[in-house]
């Protein structure tokens, strides 16, 4: 008997138990854009290290305000004055120079006239609290957790991570891909089909979906609707992490993904999740490898690629968060009723409400193209008037906040 579909949110919880464990290893900063911590960032020193000030002005002590003041050196970024500022005296500061002892504030140039060596104030003294001064350690202190484990690496963590004092964070490798066309109809992207054949576009398509991620990708295909030609292909893939296939999956006499996975000595994980589109999704592990068997059709293998493909992908390379988050917003236009299964309705969100492409059907790509956005449906559920909040999911950055 066929079992059900499974379940959403069961079909990614028993995907993401199987994700590969990669190795870990110490990569240079600025090579990391785009990796996952392996485990947490710690400082190695403090920021700033001493109190520098924030403008550019005089050093001197807020007490003796309104001055007047004599000025007897220069504090510079990277040139601290060395001594110490005594009773009416300023020192000239620049923005990050250290505030030198003695001095506990820093007065603006702008509010200031110099004759010489004496200062005045010109304006009104500034109200206390503002001191234009960063006390030491107002960034980090050392020993602080800067970046937990598991978060992703971008150019401010980049920044950060320097800052703290590392060249280099641990991270899991790169991550080895491949994905297979597959399909007799299939004629590679550039070459004119005939009437019964299309271009391979999923391929590319998921390729370049995973593209954001520390991925080598090998593209393989078109490759024909034969056993021996799929198991061929998925051996010629051995070495891979995640193979990742479209079409076939079905239950058509020639949908013989299944088949092959199992002649190459894959087992079946599962097979079908209650979604629309992607209903006939697979998973199979051979050893530590992780096979998906994406749908054929091209909404069908761009919204599985959403929901599965990039999750595992990313929980593979240590992101502590892999799944996609939606986020709430107002229907522009009504919703009709949900069907049997869970829906992801191409959509384009404009910031505040969010419109229904007028064609849902899983074999057309234009709609895809014009879509930001995927609305949830769920399964059975009522009509829904417009200004109704729904979850949606935001395609840009594979749905991760
Ligand atoms: N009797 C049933 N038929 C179908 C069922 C079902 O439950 N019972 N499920 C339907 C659903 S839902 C989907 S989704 C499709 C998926 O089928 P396959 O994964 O077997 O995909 P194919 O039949 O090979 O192809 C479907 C469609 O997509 C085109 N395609 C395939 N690969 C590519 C590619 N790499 N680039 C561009 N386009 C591709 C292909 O030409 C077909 O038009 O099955 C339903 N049938
Ligand atoms: O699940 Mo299929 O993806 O409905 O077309």
């Amino acid at each position: 008997m066929k079992t059900p579909p499974l379940p959403l949110a069961e079909a990614q919880t028993r995907l993401l138990a199987l994700a590969p464990s990669l190795a870990v290893e110490h990569r240079a900063v600025i090579e990391c854009l785009g990796h996952y911590l392996a485990s947490p960032i710690i400082a190695r020193r403090t920021q700033p290290a001493a109190p520098v000030s924030a403008m550019d002005g005089y050093a001197l002590r807020s007490a003796e305000l309104p001055g007047p003041w004599r000025v007897i050196g220069e504090s510079a970024a990277g040139h601290p004055f060395g001594g110490v500022v005594g009773s009416g005296e300023a020192v000239r500061i620049s923005t990050g120079a250290v505030v030198p002892e003695g001095a506990d504030m820093v007065l603006l140039q702008e509010d200031t006239e110099r004759e010489g060596e004496i200062l005045r104030l010109t304006g009104e003294p500034p109200a206390p609290p503002i001191r234009h001064v960063r006390p030491a350690g107002m960034d980090f202190a050392e020993q602080a957790v800067l970046i937990e484990k598991g978060l992703r690496i971008g150019p401010a963590q980049i920044a950060l991570a320097i800052a703290g004092g590392h060249a280099h964070l641990p991270v899991r490798r790169s991550l080895r891909l491949t994905v297979i066309d597959s399909g007799d109809e299939l004629v590679a992207p550039g070459c004119l089909p005939a009437l019964h054949q299309l271009p391979a576009s999923n391929g590319p398509m998921l390729c370049a979906m995973a593209a954001g991620l520390p991925v080598d990708i090998c593209h393989a295909g078109p490759v024909a609707d034969n056993l021996d030609a799929l198991a061929g292909a998925f051996d010629t893939a051995a070495e891979a992490d995640v193979i990742v296939t479209s079409g076939g999956a079905s239950v058509g006499d020639h949908d013989l993904v299944r088949p092959a996975l199992e002649a190459v000595g894959a087992s079946i994980d599962f097979w079908r999740v209650g979604i629309k589109p992607g209903k006939p999704l697979l998973v199979a592990t051979r050893g530590s490898q992780m096979i998906l068997g994406l749908p054929g059709n091209p909404a069908s293998a761009f919204v599985t690629a959403f929901l599965f493909m990039l999750p595992l992908l990313r929980a593979g390379l240590g992101a502590r968060d892999p799944l996609p988050r939606a986020i709430h917003s107002r229907l522009a236009t009504p919703m009709s009723a949900g069907g049997s299964r869970m829906e992801f309705l191409r959509a384009r969100w404009d910031g505040a409400s969010v419109s229904l492409d007028a064609l849902q059907d899983s074999g057309a790509l234009s709609p895809l193209s014009r879509a930001n956005a995927l609305v949830v449906r769920e399964a059975g559920a009522p009509p829904k008037a417009a200004g109704t909040d729904v979850p949606v999911y935001l395609l840009e950055n594979g749905g991760i906040a």
